[in-house]
């Protein structure tokens, strides 16, 4: 179980994490949404200790994780997968981490099969695809057999297969009673996979609940009519007491009679029609609402590209135009804690330049230095 009591985290002037509580249980895949830059890495990396909280607390089944002996034994993260030591082999990346928290080789052996590595196992990591790596920081994950895991938007940048193959594994994690916790924004992803939600937007919670209850709040059902005579249709219409929604495109959204009867009666009054359609809203759209006024960056047009978030001055680059990434692979310090604190991005460092891409080559070339092996 994960506890999140007032957790907060601001950079300088940006409140990233704003007085953040929820818990965390096992038994279920939990989704953790929100837009880009709505806080989520950040509250991750605070709950590994990677990041110091500004105020508040995470617990780790009741302890800081910084008391945690061998925290790969307690929890294991996805952050970044392209943290691991390129010059290592995929089976010595984790054999170092293995060794720090006093797990048995043969578990290495073990986790490489679960992530269908073990083929190319004695291969340095600098080769690996997107999709490897990956499943290396999974395995690294998976390494201490954890009852707590935590992915950081894994299915990024995953082909299919790989996508279906990370999918069914989260599950398969909860339904062996472990607490899965796993971030994304996208809400059409966690619909396939999650069975709570938690939200959040700049910071805020902005819900804590079921999944089924969010699809029964959420999913609207109405019908789309297009006509060429609106004025008669919405006369029709509001004589049975029925009054419909104007979309952007003129047609109109219909929610409290269905198709048929709906037709039933245009037909009755000789109104043309030229589209009749049950909709459904989708859950995306939901969670876009929800969200609305808490999006850091706004698409305005396609004309400005120039004026893309990136070339903001002070705000982050968006995911994937970043240099290094946030964080580290489950272990990717040596004693197996995850992440490294030389990778920390500067910012955390209060008063470093806010949303700098940090550390990424610079990071690589200390560890090559500090790693004689
Ligand atoms: N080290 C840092 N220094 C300064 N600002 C930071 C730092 N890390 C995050 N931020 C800022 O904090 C906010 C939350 O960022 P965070 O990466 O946690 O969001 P996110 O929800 O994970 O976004 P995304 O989906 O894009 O990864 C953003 O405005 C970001 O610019």
């Amino acid at each position: 179980m994960i506890e999140l009591e007032g957790l907060t985290k601001r950079f300088g002037d940006k409140l990233a994490v704003d007085r953040l509580t929820f818990t965390v249980r096992p038994g279920v895949v939990t989704g953790f949404l929100g837009p880009n830059g709505a806080g989520k890495s950040t509250t991750m990396r605070m709950m590994l200790d990677l990041d110091h909280p500004t105020g508040g607390e995470v617990r780790i089944d009741g302890r800081r994780y910084a008391r945690l002996k061998e925290p790969l034994k307690y929890i294991g993260a996805l952050l970044d997968a392209k943290a691991v030591h390129g010059g290592r082999s995929a089976y010595n990346h984790l054999l170092c981490l293995a060794q720090s928290n006093r797990i048995p080789r043969s578990r290495v052996d073990e986790v490489l099969d679960v992530v269908g590595l073990s083929a190319v196992a004695r291969q340095r990591t600098k080769g690996f695809s997107l999709g490897m790596g990956q499943r290396l920081g999974i395995a690294a994950a998976l390494l201490g057999d954890p009852e707590i895991l935590m992915f950081d938007e894994p299915v990024n940048g995953l082909d299919p297969e790989g996508i279906h193959w990370i999918r069914h594994l989260m599950k398969r994690l909860a339904a062996e009673g472990r607490t899965v916790f796993v971030s994304s924004h996208l809400m059409s992803e966690m619909a396939l996979t999650a069975g709570h939600l938690v939200v959040i937007g700049q910071g805020r919670l902005l819900a804590d609940t079921s999944m089924s209850d969010f699809i029964g709040q959420n999913s609207r059902s109405f019908v789309r009519v297009r006509t060429p005579e609106p004025e008669r249709l919405r006369d029709v219409l509001s004589a049975v007491g029925v009054s419909p929604q104007v979309a952007a495109d003129g047609s109109f959204e219909v929610a409290d009679m269905e198709a048929a009867k709906l037709g039933e009666l245009a037909a009755q009054h000789h109104v043309t029609l030229h589209e009749l359609s049950p909709q459904q809203a989708s859950l995306e759209e939901a969670f876009m609402r929800m969200t609305a006024e808490s999006v850091e960056y706004h698409a305005h047009s396609t004309a400005g590209l120039a004026d893309a978030p990136g070339d903001r001055e002070g705000a982050a680059a968006p995911r994937g135009l970043e240099e290094g990434g946030d964080g580290g692979v489950a272990g990717g310090r040596e004693d197996g804690r995850v992440g490294d604190r030389v990778g920390d991005r500067v910012g955390d460092r209060e008063g470093g330049r806010e949303g700098v891409p940090v550390w990424g080559a610079d990071w690589s070339a200390k560890r090559r230095k500090g790693s004689a092996r």
